[in-house]
């Protein structure tokens, strides 16, 4: 694949605290990641929430060095740049849309000013060409022109976050990466944002990483979904599949409890809470909550293995038949349930 970008076994460890202080244990957000991003795709990550999506998200636009591992961006390795060049290489190259633009967007500074700041930071064209640019990005976003001067706080929700995209396609970058870009939003405003978004993708020809929980639209507007299970990528499928092709025990279990994508059943059943990313478990980490896991889960981590179609990869011992019915799915978790329970919660030191 021409890649973009190449995460190759990326860590992110973080210090862990307790009420304010760092404490000696350590938590791992991201843990071996690969991933490649083509020109042009799409790429949904779903997970429950502190699974590292954000992490994945920040190590893919540069703002956060991965603990070990390396970033390629356009064949070249980031963290092995001066700080310069990978601000001009990778900071001009993609841009990051957040969750919320209330506290994305600096709420000093209008709305003229927030777009120019990228183009002179990185010295883009001329004064007057910045100007022009400034009402072109608006334009681009739908941001009417007299909006210029207006404070972040005298916007609504919707065109705070149509600014903080303007903003992230100042620099006319190749990749985008939008994390939970709407669910600080109105309901109302939510798709006007997600279409904004999906015509700026294919009009400029962007690669589009969406981060989000809302599992519908990740699958709607994606072209390949990856899954995330404390702190590791477990599956990658195209979107197409991920419903029900899916053969990580874990990607089928979030989709099942996804209202309005099955049949009416109920979701697949899973024994306990997510266990801590301070103390992740040993072998396979989803194992603790899997029906299916065995002796082989608790000791080894699976590798990557490849489904029956390209670009459709999971780490599981016990996969998911491609033709098993989510209903199926559900009886056997059930009927496994005590047993699962029964294995011992082993943790890594
Ligand atoms: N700076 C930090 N210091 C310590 N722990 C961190 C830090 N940033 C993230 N974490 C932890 O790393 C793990 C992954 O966090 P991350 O924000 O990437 O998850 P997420 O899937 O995006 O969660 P959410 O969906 O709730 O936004 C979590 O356990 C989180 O508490």
């Amino acid at each position: 694949m021409n890649a973009l970008i190449t995460l190759s076994d990326a860590h992110v460890v973080h210090k862990a605290r307790s009420g304010g202080l760092f404490t000696r244990d350590r938590v791992y957000a991201l843990t071996g990641a690969d991933l490649t991003i083509a020109p042009g795709e799409t790429v949904g990550v779903v997970g429950e929430s502190g699974c590292g999506k954000s992490t994945l998200a920040k190590v893919l636009v540069g703002v956060q060095r991965p603990t070990s591992g390396t970033v390629r961006f356009r064949d070249r390795d980031l963290w092995s740049m001066k700080p310069a060049e990978r601000r001009a290489s990778v900071g001009g190259s993609t841009g990051m849309v957040f969750q919320d633009p209330s506290t994305a967007l600096n709420r000093r500074l209008p709305v003229r000013r927030i777009l120019r700041d990228p183009l002179d930071v990185h010295r883009r064209g001329t004064a007057r060409e910045r100007d022009d640019r400034v009402r072109e990005l608006m334009s681009l976003v739908g941001l009417p022109r007299a909006l210029a001067d207006a404070l972040p706080g005298q916007l609504s929700g919707g065109q705070r976050q149509r600014v903080a995209i303007a903003r992230a396609l100042a620099l006319d970058p190749d990749l985008v990466v939008a994390d939970e870009p709407t669910s600080a939003l109105d309901v109302s405003v939510r798709a006007q944002i997600l279409n904004l978004l999906l015509d700026l993708k294919e009009r400029l020809d962007l690669a589009l990483v969406f981060v989000s929980h809302d599992i519908q639209t990740v699958r709607r507007m994606s072209d390949r979904v990856i899954t995330m299970y404390l702190g590791r990528i477990v599956e990658e499928s195209p979107a197409a599949r991920v419903t029900d092709r899916a053969r990580h025990p874990y990607t089928r279990a979030l989709f099942s409890a996804t209202p309005g994508l099955l049949d009416p059943i109920d979701p697949i059943p899973l024994v306990g809470p997510v266990p801590s990313a301070t103390h992740p478990p040993t072998g396979c980490p989803f194992r603790t909550r899997c029906w299916k896991a065995d002796g082989e889960c608790v000791s080894v981590m699976p590798d990557f293995t490849a489904a029956s179609t390209p670009d459709h990869h999971f780490r599981c011992h016990h996969p998911v038949q491609e033709d098993q019915s989510t209903r199926d799915l559900v009886a056997q978790a059930v009927s496994a349930a005590p047993a699962v329970a029964d294995i011992p919660a082993q943790q890594q030191p």
